[in-house]
């Protein structure tokens, strides 16, 4: 069914910017299928869909990184196609903050910030980039702890998103009255992404237009006016967003609603335990995971949850217990763990070489075979597995990801809050699988931001400052809880 709700009409005067009919494909992919959009001044527009619906796409086209191959970008009424680039852009007050992030890494953060603002020239242009960055930094996210002197390479994902957020609200000589979001909050935790959401709804009170996209669909309909939903290549639904609810959401994007988290089987507790680490810094409770649990980690991020996965990939020190094969599925797939220039199917079958060797090689069929059933299994989007990884959309390049441990013969699965970006249909589904692989035997340890995610694990380890505080059995698993361990209080 691909209807297009009516709805009021978004607005009487011309939209901040608007799309008509664009079209783009790549080779045998029709990104886009026609698609129109118009953001009324004033207002946030959420855009959601699944993975691979285009919704990247479409935004690269409006902040001129992408041309399409049929349709029209207009401004305030003004039709900019023709030659319309990032400059144009640019100068017509639009803004991305793209999903992969576009800071160099080499160069300060107030280094960076000169980089979108040449107009900051003089002896003192390295000053006066430091005082922009750091007073839109100071505006967005108060106590930040960000220094303009630090070299990007040197920041937490979370830190550099803040600062790739802030960098793109800055002003010098063109305004900034568009701004484009892809998944802004996917690598901050829940304090900083409110900060952000303030700040866009303060910017959108103030006459600033702003698209956001996320997976995270209480997070639109919090922050957005109206909502537009994407499949394949094309707008099914827009509303305003008081007029969705999540079930309707996530019914308009194709999937099914979310049914009740997988249950945990009775108490594995009996043998002894697979994993058993001191998770750090004088942690009076060590971390342990018996065979067929699912363990979360919770907390903060950056609290010690990765290092303690780390520890666990590594074997652990002296004294600590890790027993089996152990695989790990990054959460920053841009540093951790993909290969971007291989294909997909060499992606996924990375971790499983054992299986896939036939003789002294490594067998095509046997990694096509592979591949294949993982692409089904999970719903890679793409017409062909021998396609580069990166021809996939976010959310399906970090599903390969999660196959390729799945695939391999790993006992022990260590997580690190993988899911983000991964559509509200396909986390359903490996959930499921989550459940069935912890019902063979596997172990899994999962550090997550979602409460959701954390209520389908067994028990879960809240971390404070590199330690845990808590363990909370499943019966006791409430977000308040979470939420009660992972701030200290001082009385
Ligand atoms: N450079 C490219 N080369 C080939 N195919 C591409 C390229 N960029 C995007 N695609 C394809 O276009 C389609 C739309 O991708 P897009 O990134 O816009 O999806 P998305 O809705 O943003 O997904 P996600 O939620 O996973 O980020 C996908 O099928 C993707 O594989």
């Amino acid at each position: 069914m691909q209807e297009v709700d009516s709805g009021p009409a978004p607005a009487l005067a011309p939209a901040a910017v608007s799309l008509a009919g664009v079209e783009k494909r790549f080779g045998a992919v029709t990104a886009l299928a026609g698609v129109s959009l118009a953001v009324p001044k004033g207002a946030c527009v959420g855009l959601v869909g699944h993975n691979g619906a285009g919704k990247s796409t479409l935004m690269n086209v409006l902040a001129g990184t992408l041309a399409p191959d049929t349709g029209s970008v207009a401004i305030t009424g003004r039709d900019v196609t023709a030659g319309y680039a990032i400059a144009t852009a640019r100068e017509n007050g639009v803004r991305c903050i793209f999903q992969e992030g576009s800071l160099c890494p080499n160069l300060t953060v107030a280094e960076n910030a000169r980089i979108e603002h040449p107009s900051l020239t003089g002896f003192s242009w390295r000053t006066d980039a430091g005082r922009l960055i750091r007073q839109k930094l100071d505006e967005i996210f108060p106590g930040h702890g960000i220094r303009p002197g630090a070299m990007v390479a040197d920041l937490s994902i979370a830190r550099r998103q803040m600062v790739e957020i802030a960098r793109a609200f800055t002003v010098t000589a063109s305004p900034v009255d568009v701004v484009i979001l892809d998944e802004p909050t996917s690598s901050l935790d829940q304090t900083i992404a409110e900060q952000l959401l303030a700040h866009i709804r303060r910017f959108v009170e103030a006459g600033g237009s702003a698209i956001f996209i996320s997976h995270l669909l209480g997070e639109v309909l919090e922050i957005s006016d109206r909502v537009v939903v994407m499949r394949d290549g094309k707008v099914v639904a827009e509303r305003p967003a008081r007029d969705f609810d999540r079930d309707g959401l996530v019914a308009a994007m194709g999937s099914v609603a979310a049914a009740a988290s997988a249950a945990p089987a009775a108490s594995r507790r009996t043998a002894a335990p697979r994993v058993d680490i001191d998770a750090g810094r004088g942690s009076t409770v060590r971390l342990t995971a018996h065979t067929g649990e699912i363990v979360g980690l919770a907390g903060l991020a950056g609290h010690g949850q990765t290092d303690a996965l780390l520890t666990v990939f590594d074997g652990g020190g002296a004294g600590d217990r890790v027993e089996g094969a152990v695989a790990f599925i990054a959460g920053d797939r841009q540093t951790d763990g993909a290969f971007p220039l291989w294909s997909i199917a060499e992606n996924l079958g990375i971790s499983s070489l054992g299986a896939l060797r036939r003789g002294r090689l490594i067998s095509t069929a046997a990694e096509d075979a592979l591949a294949a059933r993982w692409r089904e299994r999970i719903g890679i989007r793409t017409p062909d597995v021998w396609n580069p990884l990166l021809s996939l959309s976010g959310g399906n390049q970090q599903k390969v990801l999660f196959a390729r441990a799945l695939a391999s013969d790993a006992d022990i699965i260590l997580m690190d809050d993988p899911m983000r970006g991964v559509d509200v249909g396909t986390k359903q589904e490996v959930y499921k699988i989550l459940r069935e692989e912890a019902d063979k035997g596997r172990t899994f340890l999962w550090y997550t931001t979602e409460m959701d995610e954390l209520l389908i694990c067994d028990h879960v380890y809240v971390f404070r400052d590199r330690m845990i505080v808590a363990d909370l059995a499943r019966a006791d698993l409430t977000e308040e809880a979470v939420i009660q361990a992972s701030f200290r209080h001082d009385a």
